[in-house]
This record gives C-alpha cells, structure tokens and sequence, in this order.
C-alpha cells in the first residue's frame, strides 16, 4: 500500500504554496487539481527529489511595483536540469534581493512592468531551459533587467545563464541609467526588442538557419537590445511597452519559421540564440504581430485572434512541460500568436521544445484554474483549426448562443449586425443565412445541424394514376346566421347518416359522411365559416364544396357575404342551398338574382352555380342538394390512394376524462391503420383506438373517412396536419423538433403583411397582389371604397378585394385576412376590443381611414412602394359608456368605464356605435368623481365630455388615441 498525502498536506511540509506545489507536481507529470487532490506517495518522493534538485524549474521573481509591492512570479524551468537547477537558484537569490530591493528601482520595474513581467518570463523561460543559450537569454535579460537588473544585475545573470546575459544585462542598466535618445537603431529596437523577448524562439530559427547568421544577429539583438532600454528610458513607458510588443512578433517570427527551422532548434535546443534572426522576417505576418505587449508581454495581445483572422492558433501543450500554471498560460498565448503568424505545427514542435521557455510572463486572467491556464488558452487557440471554427446551427439560433459558440461577445455581434443593418437583441433568434453571413464576420463557419423532418416522412412521390381511387367530396356548410346551417345539416344526417342506426343518435366527432344512391359524402360538423378558415389559416384545407345556405324568405346578408368571400379566398366551389322553401314569403330568385350579382349565377341563367331548393324543416330537396353535391364533386374528380400510410387532418380535438386527448382526423389520402404511430403538429402518438362518425370501434379508415383516434401525447389542434410515420422514434423526434420551432417562431418577431411592407415581402414575385379585407360604415361607401380602389389595380401592382362589408370588423374579418395574407381597410369603422386583440395576435394589419382620398392616396403609395406615413396613431385606451348626464352649461357627460389602457385629457377620442365611428374629436373634460384629472386608467370609471358632441348613448365605446410624427422612411 503506498501512503497518501493531499497537496495541502505536502504544501505545508515543504513550506511552499498549494499553487507551488501543484506546478511542481505537474512538472513531474502527475495532475493534482486542488489543494485536496490526494498524492500517491511515491510521487511525494519523486516531487522532493525534484524540489532537491533544483526543484522543477520553478523560479520566483519578485518585482517591485510602482506602489513598492513585490510581485513574485515563477517560472518554469527548463527541462533541462542545468537550467532548472540554475532557475532554482535563481529564484532564490531573486526572492532574496527583491525583498531588499531599493526603491529607486521599483519604478523603473514598473515602467516595465506590463510588458516587463511577460519579458521576465520569457526570459527566464529561455534562461532556464538553455543554459547554453546564452545570447538567447540575453536578450530576454534585457527585458528582465530591466526589473532585475536595477534590483539585482546579478541576480540575473545568474538565473539566465550566462555571462553573456550579464553582459546584455549590464548594458541594459547602463542604457537605462543614460537615457539617450534611442538612436536610428532604436526605432528598429522596438521590433528588435520584440524579437529578442521571442528570442529564444528566434533562436531556434536562427540556429536553423546559420551559425553564422546566428551570431550576428544575437549582436545585433543585444545592440538592439541595449538601445532598445535607451530607448525605452527616454521614451516613456508607452514606448516601452511598443518596444515589447514587437516582442510579441518575435513570438510570430518564431512560429514563422518552417518546420526544418524548429527541427533545427530542436536540436540545438536553445542553443546559442541568436533570436535576432527572426527580426526582420520574424515578423511574418503582422498579424500576430499585435506584439504589443513588447516584450514578454507579447503574449497577451497574440492571445486574441488578429484581424487577419488569424485567431490564435493553439499550440500544442506544451503544456506539458511541466511549467507553473502561469506560465502555461503564458506561453500559450504567445503560441497561440505564432500559431498565428506561422504554422500551428511549429508552434507546437516549439512550444514541445520548451523552446520558449519566456513565455510567461503576463499575467494572464485571473480565472484559471489549475492547468486550466495551458488548455483554456489551447482552446482560444484551437478556434483556428477550421474544425472547431463552426457553429452549430438548428433551425434557428439565439444570438446570445452564438456568441457563446464563437466565444466573443454578444455585444460584439450585435454590432457586426447592426453593420450589416440588422437590428438584433441578445435574445433574438437569427435565421440561417443571417447567421452564416454573421459568423462568416468572425471567420467561423455555419453547421446546419437542423432536423429535418421531411427525411423521415415516406418520400412525397407522385402518386400513379392506377394507384388513385375516388374519394367522396368533404363539405362545409356555411351561411347567414338563422338560416338553418344547423337545421340542414341535421335534416342530413337524420335522413342519411342515422339510416339503419340503432337511436340513431350519431356521435359528434366533428365530422360525418353520408352515404346516397349517388356515393358517400362527408361533412364537416362545424358550420359557419370561422371554422373554414381557422382550419385554412393553419393551412389546412379539407374543404373540397361548400354548401352555402340562403333563406329563401330572407336573402343575402352580411354573413352570406362573407362566406362566399371566405370560399372563394380558398377556392373552394359553392354550391347554393336556398333554405326554407317551406316558408310563405319563400323568394328563390330574389336569392338568385342577389347571388348572381356576387358572382354566382345559377346554371339556368347561364352562369355554373349549382342551386338547390330544400327545406331543412320539412326535410324536403335534401336528396336532391346532396345530388348536386356529388355531381359538383364528379367535376371535380376527387381522388386519392389509399394504399400508403396514412395523412390528413385534425377537424376536432378534445380532451376526454375517461380516454384522454382524442381527436377528429379527415384522413385525405392513405389508410390509418390502429397501432401506427404518426405525429400531429408538436405532438405523436399511435393510434390505440379508432372510432368512425358512428362511435363504431374501426381498426382502418382509408381517404376521406373521419375518424376519431385515441393515442396522442397531447392535445392536438384542429387544423394540424396527421401523418403516419414508420416507427414511434421517429414520430417523437419530428414532434420533439416541432416543439422547438415553435418556441423559437414565438420568440421570433412575427411578420405581417402591412401596407408598408407588402411590395417588399414577395420581391421576387412578379406582379404583386395587395389584398385588402374592406369595412365601411356604410354600403354606400364601401362601394365608393371599393371602386375607387379597384381602379388604382396596374400590371405590376393588383388589388384584389378579398372581402368588402358594411359594419364593425368582426373576428371573421381578422381571420380571413391572416388567411389571405390580406390588409384590413377600415372605413369609419373600427374593432372592438376583442377583435383587436386578435388583430395582434394573428399579425393582422388594420388601417382605419376616415377620408377616402387619403384613403386611396395611401394605397396609391404603399403600390408605389412611397408609403411613408409621417402621421402615425398611437392606441391609448377605450371606454364603454355605461350612463349618461346632461349638465347643464356643459352638455352631455358620458359616464364611462375604462376597459383597456387609459384614457388622457389631451387625447383625441373617436365615439363608435356598434363599431362604427359616429364622431371624433377631442376630449374636452375627464373627471373622476368630482375631480378634473389628467387620465384615467383601465378598470377605473369616469366622465368623458367630448367637445361640441353630445349625442352620446349608453353602449356606445370611446377610443382615445394620439398622434405623433414620424420621420419618413426610405422604401
Ligand atoms: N320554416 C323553416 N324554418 C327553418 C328551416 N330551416 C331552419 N329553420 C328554422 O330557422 C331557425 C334557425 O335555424 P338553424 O338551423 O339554427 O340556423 P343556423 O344557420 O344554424 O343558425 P346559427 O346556428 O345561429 O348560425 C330555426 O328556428 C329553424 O327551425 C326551414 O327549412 N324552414
């Protein structure tokens, strides 16, 4: 059994730090991640050999900041057990000194500082590792010097090595203590002093390519070097600082260098440096080149990812090395910026010399953890490799995750769309191409990881003619109210459906087919025309006829009106049942006649509308209407193949007590088979019991049957689609993926069609169509509305009126234009509350015009694509007028019940009347109880005054708004 010891433990033996102990520990190679991490007990022996021998390269450095506090680094030593033992030895004489270290030097330390303590680092770095390199360090030493050498010259060269380095050291201090200009020379320091902070890389390069070569250029860099610190001296520390970050390139020159260069100085290891080398060419590329950091610093600003694109690349771990965390940091970054400039393999080749050994320096982020340092910065780094450069991309992408992805900021997004003239929030959720031309800004790829669905639904062919069999039609019955939808609908399936039943009480699913001497026929069981186009506007169009129903005694009205616009918006064919023929005032050509200006003549008077006569009362003419129903269907040829798996859709859906969610499926083409799994908008199931219209118990239902199934996960909708698929994994998948997208669709802004907008929102199309519901006040304008509007219609721009009625908008307005994709056109109407809510909810734009010349005018420019109103209305509240006052001297006073937002003194006010304007002015009093006041919230009682206006009638609603300008927009 071998004895176990914490980190903590071992810290407080050795008397050194957790921190110190875990680098040590990594440097013997074993992993210690916390203070807590229990050590095997011959590593404990293999951690004190090490700490005997000069320990593992650790070395402190203590500098004196400018306000005097001593900052202890350590740093690695180098592999090698010379420079390891020399780095031990360092470390304790610097320690040692730092603490007697005069004050006089702390500023110069400081200046240095930033760029200083990286240079340290590399510096001792390359000391540490290459005693032999003496020139290497030597350069390296000069940014050290700086700090050490004013502090202890002597320390110094000793940890570095060498007596060069004392040499450059020396200068160092001289050039410091006389501060002359930087000379001709100088402004190449900078680049130089770069370089020689790099140098230990440069070295390897120099080595590869001469000797000769070598030793000048290690001339050159000490000269450099020494008038680099004149420079610096006389120059404040900014340029100090510069002079460093051209440090940084000598990190990229290093990296530059080719591969045959780093097997070069792989097997010189660090022998006699002569960075210079890299000087000039060493800065390959300017990318890395954010030396900024001068000296040792370097690293940091490689860290990032240059403009170039050049991310940082990662270097390898040479982490590995066994180097206090710190210094792994460090020396990662500066790779990363070679990696950069150079091939990442080199860098890597390098980094696995301990060839750079300075590396470290900078103080890095705090938050590394443990080895963290070395893998966070590998991993910054990795970015670089096109393989880790991508993000994932599923169906849609929350700006915030892909800030996440990339590792950059929201922010930094946000404003590279806005460039793009993309408005977006952290929240927002981007589409593909978006994305794809954003992350292209970063240098990142787009992966489109979405779900496809469609590769797991039976591949759409085209079915065979021979595969097709008949189907029966499916029929909506829709009409004005009370002209007996229900009673014919029930004199149907009385006469037809309930045939041979036993009760012949049929169960209501949603849905019923009939069967007559002709054929089968199904209906729908929900009549009226909100229904139809609920079930539309999901896109569901299951209709194939519909039956509209006139009272003959009554004729044409609102909701006739509307149905037929609703049928003929889904092209659905109408074929006429003119209703209660039974009844004395009973006019069917009146029907006709008022029909036939709508559009739908009766055969007889040359036109292709199918009438039939009935009397669902009496039960009369049935037979004959549903003639007419399968011969407008044999025109038609409905067909389908039933032999595939099963799709239709949900007519009805509800949730049973004792069987759960069950639902109403028309099934339009295929067979539905109990046991087959299939999804349904976001949810999947699998059919556990079918049931027909007769509450029978089926195990298959082919085209055009309703049947009700039991099996869904949740409770579907009426106007999903159903469609089997092969197994239940998949049904779950697709409806799990659904899920997803409508999360993200509802967090996404909604698209409407506005008058603004619709030229914009099919550009590609041809000849545009703008459709418009209108509302007026009155028939008479609406007509006026409608032919003044019809006329602006040109080759590139139509109108099509899809529905035009008299009277308040009503829901059925708002239904039909989210349908269409239609604009409301209010004409001194406007909605309720109600409607208006939906409006929203549906995206469906209304404008409200009381002027018809502006009205046209408006329409004119949005056709023009010049809509640019600079008058726009803001909502503010409503009011139901609950009573009535007449003051005296002040007129009608309308006490009132605030029922959404607020209504404000200075607002305007439109009076309606059963949702149409009766007056608008403005506001001329607003009190509360006997108190004038200044608004009035929702849910609060008031009393309006309007000015000059007094015949205000309980039931009435006001409607305050304002307006503000607002600036015209291009387009
Ligand atoms: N005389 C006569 N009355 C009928 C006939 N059909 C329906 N009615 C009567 O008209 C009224 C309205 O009939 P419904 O079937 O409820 O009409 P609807 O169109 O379904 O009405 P809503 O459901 O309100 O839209 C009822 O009182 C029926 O009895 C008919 O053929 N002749």
């Amino acid at each position: 059994m071998t004895a176990k010891v914490r980190v903590e433990d071992l810290a407080a033996e050795l008397g050194l730090s957790n921190k110190e102990i875990i680098q040590q520990l990594r440097e013997i190679g074993v992993q210690a991640k916390s203070q807590k991490t229990v050590v095997e007990d011959e590593d404990v022996d293999r951690l004190k050999a090490e700490l005997k021998k000069g320990g593992s390269g650790k070395r402190e450095v203590r500098r004196v900041g400018e306000s005097g506090v001593i900052i202890r680094r350590r740093r690695k030593k180098a592999k090698s057990p010379r420079g390891e033992e020399a780095v031990s030895e360092v470390e304790d004489s610097i320690e040692e000194p730092e603490e007697s270290v005069p004050v006089t030097v702390e500023p110069e330390a400081v200046e240095a500082a930033p760029a200083e303590k990286e240079a340290e680092v590399t510096a001792a770095a390359p000391e540490q590792e290459p005693a032999p390199q003496a020139a290497p360090r030597k350069a390296a030493p000069k940014v050290k010097i700086i700090k050490p050498a004013v502090q202890e010259p002597e320390e110094v060269p000793e940890t570095e090595v060498a007596e060069a380095a004392q040499a450059p050291a020396a200068e160092a201090v001289a050039a410091e203590a006389a501060p002359e200009p930087a000379p001709a020379e100088a402004q190449p320091e900078p680049e130089a002093a770069p370089e020689a902070v790099s140098e230990p890389e440069a070295p390897a390069i120099a080595q590869e390519a001469s000797d000769e070569a070598e030793p000048v250029k290690a001339e050159a860099d000490l000269d450099a070097d020494t008038e680099e610190e004149k420079a610096e001296k006389a120059e404040p520390r900014k340029k100090k600082k510069k002079k460093r970050e051209p440090e940084a390139p000598k990190v990229k020159i290093i990296s530059m260098p080719t591969e045959a260069e780093v097997q070069a100085r792989e097997a010189a290891k660090m022998a006699q440096p002569e960075r210079r080398p890299a000087r000039p060419g060493a800065r390959p590329g300017p990318a890395g080149a954010r030396p900024a950091a001068g000296r040792p610093t370097g690293p940091r600003p490689a860290g990032r990812p240059g403009p170039d694109g050049a991310p940082s690349p990662v270097p390898d771990p040479s982490s590995g090395d066994g180097r206090s965390k710190k210094k792994k940091g460090k020396k990662d970054r500066r790779v990363v910026e070679f990696a950069t400039e150079g091939g990442q393999d080199h860098t890597n080749k390098l980094y696995n010399d301990s060839n750079f050994p300075q590396g470290r320096k900078g103080r890095k982020k705090k938050g590394r953890r443990g080895q963290p340092m070395m893998q966070p910065d590998q991993n910054q780094a990795q970015p670089m490799k096109a393989a880790k450069r991508k993000i994932k991309f599923d169906e849609t992408i929350r700006l915030a995750d892909m800030a996440h992805q990339m590792g950059v900021k929201a922010q930094d997004l946000i404003k590279a769309l806005f460039g793009m003239g993309v408005m977006a929030t952290i929240n927002q959720s981007l589409d593909l191409d978006t994305a794809s031309l954003l992350a292209g800004e970063f240098g990142y790829e787009v992966e489109n990881v979405s779900f496809d669905e469609q590769e797991f639904l039976a591949p759409t062919e085209v079915d065979k003619d021979e595969d097709l069999k008949p189907r029966p039609p499916v029929v909506t019955i829709m009409g004005h109210v009370d002209h007996g939808k229900t009673s014919l609908l029930d004199a149907i399936r009385m006469s037809k459906v309930t045939e041979g039943e036993a009760g012949g009480i049929t169960q209501h699913i949603g849905a019923y087919h009939v069967q007559t001497n002709r054929g089968e026929i199904v209906f729908l069981d929900t009549p009226g025309h909100e229904a139809f186009t609920t079930m539309r506007m999901r896109g569901a169009q299951v209709t194939d006829i519909v039956i509209l129903v006139v009272a003959a005694d009554d004729g044409v009205m609102d909701q006739t009106r509307e149905a037929i616009s609703h049928s003929k918006a889904a092209g659905v064919p109408i074929v006429v049942a003119v209703n209660k023929m039974d009844k004395e005032g009973a006019n069917p050509d009146n029907v006709k006649r008022e029909l036939a200006e709508l559009g739908l003549s009766p055969e007889e008077w040359g036109g292709d509308t199918i009438f039939a006569h009935v009397s669902a009362k009496q039960k009369e003419g049935i037979d004959e209407l549903l003639e007419m129903v399968l011969l407008q269907a044999e025109v038609m040829e409905l067909k389908a193949n039933p032999d595939k798996h099963a799709r239709g859709h949900i007519v009805e859906a509800r949730l049973d007590k004792g069987r759960g969610p069950v639902g109403t499926m028309l099934i339009s083409e295929g067979t539905l088979n109990q046991g087959d799994s299939f999804v349904s908008g976001i949810h999947f199931g699998k059919v556990r019991a079918m049931f027909n219209d007769q509450g029978k118990k089926i195990k298959s239902a082919g085209p055009a049957m309703p049947v009700e199934i039991q099996g869904f996960d949740g409770l579907p909708e009426a106007g999903d689609e159903l469609f089997v698929v092969d197994d239940e994994k998949v049904a779950r998948r697709i409806a799990q993926s659904r899920a997803m997208k409508q999360r993200e669709k509802i967090l996404s802004a909604k698209t409407k069609v506005t008058l603004e907008s619709f030229l914009a929102s099919k550009p590609n199309d041809e000849a545009q169509t703008l459709n418009l519901v209108l509302k007026a006040d009155v028939q008479g304008s609406l007509e006026a509305v409608t032919e003044a509007l019809n006329k602006l219609s040109t080759d590139e721009v139509k109108i099509s009126v899809v529905h035009g009625g008299a009277g308040a908008i009503t829901e059925s307005d708002i239904l039909l234009a989210g349908a269409s994709e239609a604009i409301i056109i209010g004409f001194n109407v406007r909605p309720n509350l109600k409607v208006k809510q939906i409006a929203e909810q549906e995206g469906v734009e209304i404008r409200f015009y009381d002027i018809i010349y502006k009205l046209v005018q408006e329409v004119k420019d949005a056709m023009s694509g010049m809509l640019s109103p600079d008058i726009e209305e803001v909502y503010l509240g409503q009011a139901e007028v609950r009573a009535t006052f007449s003051v005296p001297k002040v007129g009608m006073i309308a006490g009132c019940f605030v029922a959404d937002g607020k209504i404000t003194r200075g607002g305007k006010i439109r009076l309606l009347r059963d949702g149409v304007v009766i007056y608008t002015g403005q506001i001329a009093s607003l009190r509360r109880e006997k108190d004038d006041v200044r608004e009035v919230a929702k849910g609060y009682e008031c009393g309006i005054g309007l000015e000059k206006f007094n015949d205000v009638k309980v039931g009435d609603n006001m409607e305050v708004f304002e307006t503000k300008e607002v600036a015209r927009t291009i387009d």
